[in-house]
């Protein structure tokens, strides 16, 4: 674990401040004056002391698992059997990444293969006969057991996913060294606009040293893979033009996530001009779907409706509409799977550039802003049941009121056209929903077991 991912507890701070450290410090010089019984029970006091903060310490796994991810938790576990390497290994992850289909086949390596969009894609790979290799670390920033039953997923239809992290440098040359992948769909990130201000250093850590250990990686390799990596529609922050276009400033960023996504795109046209490497970065709005992410609104609204709790609705400051450009999941991975073919090849080979290389960033939305009330009715006419509504205004916590795609350019150049509204996308996910969370054979209430911590996750 990287120290950006461990937050400073509040309480040491306390006693950080000039006047506390002198009143210690002499403290400390006067203890060779302490009797041994005395020293005895100080030291008892100091071990009392230390245990309790490690029991309330955000840092403990027990705090981990009874917290939320937008109120408490700071930390992030990682998956405990972590483990690579060996010659059965090896024997998966080339087998993984052949290409079965000639002569235009890729071989991709998928980052946050376990996530949501990651699944989708690999998938999506696969099935026309690309090489897939997986990366993901399986955190726990919510529900792992729901990326584990995507892996499941994916190894059924013969993806294999290697269990490891981004910022692993060793990991990756071993990865590059065994398989030439011609892309990287780098998709593994600290995703969420709010959970930035619980734990900003996971932000700091995926987002940014992550990305910089992929490219370094990348650039490194023999021969350079071209890279497609997720970006975000919240890099447009406080833009007020309509509908956003790539053009537009991006340099108002509303919250942390959206400020390490815009650094990521600075940090590709580093890449690009210094390397050669071929980067495409994809401003992904609001992706939904089946096998999506419980942090979402429409994920934990969905859940909270069934369970008959009330959900919180988010409204501007003046009673404005608050909505999005809620993107399904199979026009995104569309548009992935556009950008790895159009991606021309980088110019580099082991870290020196040859020539120019491709730089490209695209808007992968729907064009069809919705309010989220509008979403919470569609749920209900899905669900068949009533929400129980709490509306509140939207506190400062990173989110912006609106958002809305221009995708001319993705149009243009990619031959990108979503084809999935927000009714028929919701119909597929609570589908999917009602079916994972309420196998047939009991009540999807009787089965929120299977949920595991997804309560606690989302
Ligand atoms: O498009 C993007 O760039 C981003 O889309 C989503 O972020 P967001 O649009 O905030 O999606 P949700 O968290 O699902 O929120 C959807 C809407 O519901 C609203 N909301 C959220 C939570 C809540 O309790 N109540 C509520 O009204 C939010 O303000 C927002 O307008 C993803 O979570 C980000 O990872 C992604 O990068």
């Amino acid at each position: 674990m990287s120290y950006m991912d461990v937050a400073v507890p509040s309480i040491p701070a306390k006693f950080k401040s000039e006047k506390s450290y002198h009143h210690h410090h002499h403290r400390f010089l006067r203890w060779h004056h302490f009797s041994f019984p005395k020293l005895l029970t100080l030291s008892f006091f100091a071990a009392a002391i230390l245990f309790a903060f490690f029991l309330i310490s955000p840092h403990s796994s027990s705090a981990v698992s009874r917290s939320s991810p937008t109120t408490e938790r700071r930390s992030l576990r990682t998956s405990s059997s972590a483990a690579w390497g060996g010659p059965e290994w090896e024997k998966h992850v080339r087998s993984s990444a052949r290409i079965r289909r000639r002569p235009f086949g890729i071989s991709v390596l998928v980052t946050g293969a376990a996530g949501f969009v990651g699944t989708h894609a690999s998938n999506a790979l696969r099935r026309r006969g690309d090489g897939v290799v997986g990366l993901d670390n399986f955190n726990n920033y919510y529900d792992p057991s729901l990326k584990r039953a995507r892996q499941a997923l994916l190894s059924k239809s013969g993806v294999f996913l290697v269990e490891g992290d981004i910022n692993d440098a060793l990991l990756l040359s071993k990865l590059f060294d065994l398989v030439t992948f011609t892309h990287v769909l780098h998709l593994a990130a600290q995703a969420g606009v709010r959970y930035a201000m619980v734990n900003p250093g996971s932000y700091v850590r995926s987002n940014v040293a992550g990305l910089v250990s992929i490219l370094e990686a990348a650039r490194s390799a023999t021969s350079q893979p071209a890279i497609v990596w997720a970006s975000s529609s919240s890099v447009y922050g406080l833009n007020t033009q309509v509908p956003f276009s790539e053009s537009h400033r991006t340099d108002r960023p509303a919250s942390l996530y959206a400020a390490s996504k815009k650094a990521g795109e600075e940090i590709a046209h580093v890449y690009n001009h210094i390397y050669g490497l071929s980067i495409t970065g994809l401003r992904f709005f609001t992706v939904y779907g089946p096998w999506g992410r419980p942090d979402m609104a429409y994920f934990f609204f969905t859940r909270d409706i069934l369970a008959g709790k009330s959900i919180t609705i988010f409204e501007g400051s003046d009673g404005a509409t608050i909505a999005r450009d809620f993107t399904y999941i199979d026009d995104i991975v569309q548009g992935c799977l556009a950008s790895l073919d159009t991606a021309q090849k980088s110019t580099g080979s082991g870290g020196t550039k040859q020539g120019p290389a491709q730089l490209r960033v695209f808007n992968l939305g729907n064009t069809s802003p919705v309010p989220v009330v509008e979403l919470v009715a569609i749920l209900e006419r899905h669900l068949k049941m009533k929400a129980k509504r709490k509306v509140v205004k939207m506190p400062r916590n990173g989110d912006v009121q609106f958002t809305h795609a221009n995708i001319s350019l993705a149009k243009k150049e990619l031959g990108y056209h979503p084809t999935t509204n927000l009714q028929t996308g919701l119909k597929k996910f609570v589908k999917w929903y009602l079916t994972y969370y309420a196998p047939p054979s009991g009540s999807y209430l009787n089965k929120k077991g299977r949920s595991g911590s997804s309560s606690n996750s989302s």
